[in-house]
């Protein structure tokens, strides 16, 4: 039977020792959604990616990606994704060009698809003047763009990202978040994490907020309104309010406004 889930968790879990660094739960992504991963340090967010990628196995529970376990028959699910870690590990005595052309290999990608791909994405970040030199010269955020060019040249169903946008200048972020947007539009599906709470708000279709390996609620920004009463609040306001950081928040506001932290002409 044909479904437009992309990715589906059953339950899935993960203990480190006595820390449970994910507790189980149930998510379901659809085809061409773009969903928004929430939570504090240390909340969970960079496990379960993780385990959705099969580089981690789960303690408990299953990941399947368009119906595929990813722990029992890896071969098959990984060849349907993609993932950018927010620090690429690239091999530093290849060029770009290079990197592009051995990613391209592995997924036997034909020579013309390559030339198209990666002459698109390339230039689309602007690394084609850049290409032919080696990666240990790359900055952080080249590293990433390169990282992201490579990821898509076999066209994933689902793509998971891990911190997108650290590292990147406004332009490279837009770029991206543009790029994102019109992937999604033609049918990917994108699991992204993040910090920057401005970005989930505009761009995502639902997300998720864990906190200390709990998933505590997942919608879209309006429904987690709806789901406090208020209308007016912002992404920030319900992310503090659903993760207790309000104390903190608080402090931090009352620091601001102390007389001490004046700045003194
Ligand atoms: N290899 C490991 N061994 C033991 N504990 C780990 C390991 N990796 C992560 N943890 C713990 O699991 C919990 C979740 O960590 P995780 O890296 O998934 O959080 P995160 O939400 O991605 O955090 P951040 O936003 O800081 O990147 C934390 O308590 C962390 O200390």
């Amino acid at each position: 039977m044909l479904t437009d889930v992309r990715i589906q968790l059953n339950q899935i879990s993960k203990e480190y020792g006595t820390t449970k660094a994910v507790k189980p739960f149930n998510l379901e992504v659809k085809k061409g959604e773009l969903f928004c991963f929430l939570g504090p340090n240390g909340s969970g967010k960079t496990t379960t990616i993780k385990m959705m990628t099969g580089l981690l196995e789960p303690t408990d529970g299953t990941v399947l990606i368009s119906g595929i376990n990813m722990w029992t028959s890896p071969l098959e699910a990984k060849k349907l994704i993609a993932y950018v870690p927010d620090q690429p590990k690239l091999y530093p005595k290849l060029t770009g060009q290079e990197f592009l052309q051995f990613t391209a290999s592995i997924y036997q990608i034909s020579e013309q698809e390559f030339e198209e791909r990666s002459t698109k994405y390339v230039s689309m970040f602007q690394l084609d003047q850049r290409l032919d030199e080696l990666i240990e010269a790359y900055s952080h955020g080249m590293k990433q763009k390169l990282s992201l060019c490579a990821a898509l040249l076999h066209q994933p169903d689902v793509l998971f990202l891990d911190e997108p946008t650290v590292g990147l200048d406004p332009q490279g972020a837009k770029t991206m978040k543009n790029l994102l947007q019109a992937l999604c539009q033609n049918g990917m599906t994108v699991f992204m994490s993040t910090h920057i709470l401005e970005i989930a708000e505009q761009m995502c279709d639902r997300v998720g907020i864990i906190k200390n390996g709990d998933l505590l609620t997942v919608g879209t920004v309006d429904d987690l309104r709806k789901q406090k009463g208020s209308m007016d609040s912002s992404l920030e306001d319900l992310f503090l309010e659903l993760t207790g950081d309000t104390e903190a928040q608080s402090l931090v506001r009352e620091m601001e406004d102390s007389p001490s932290s004046e700045v003194r002409r």
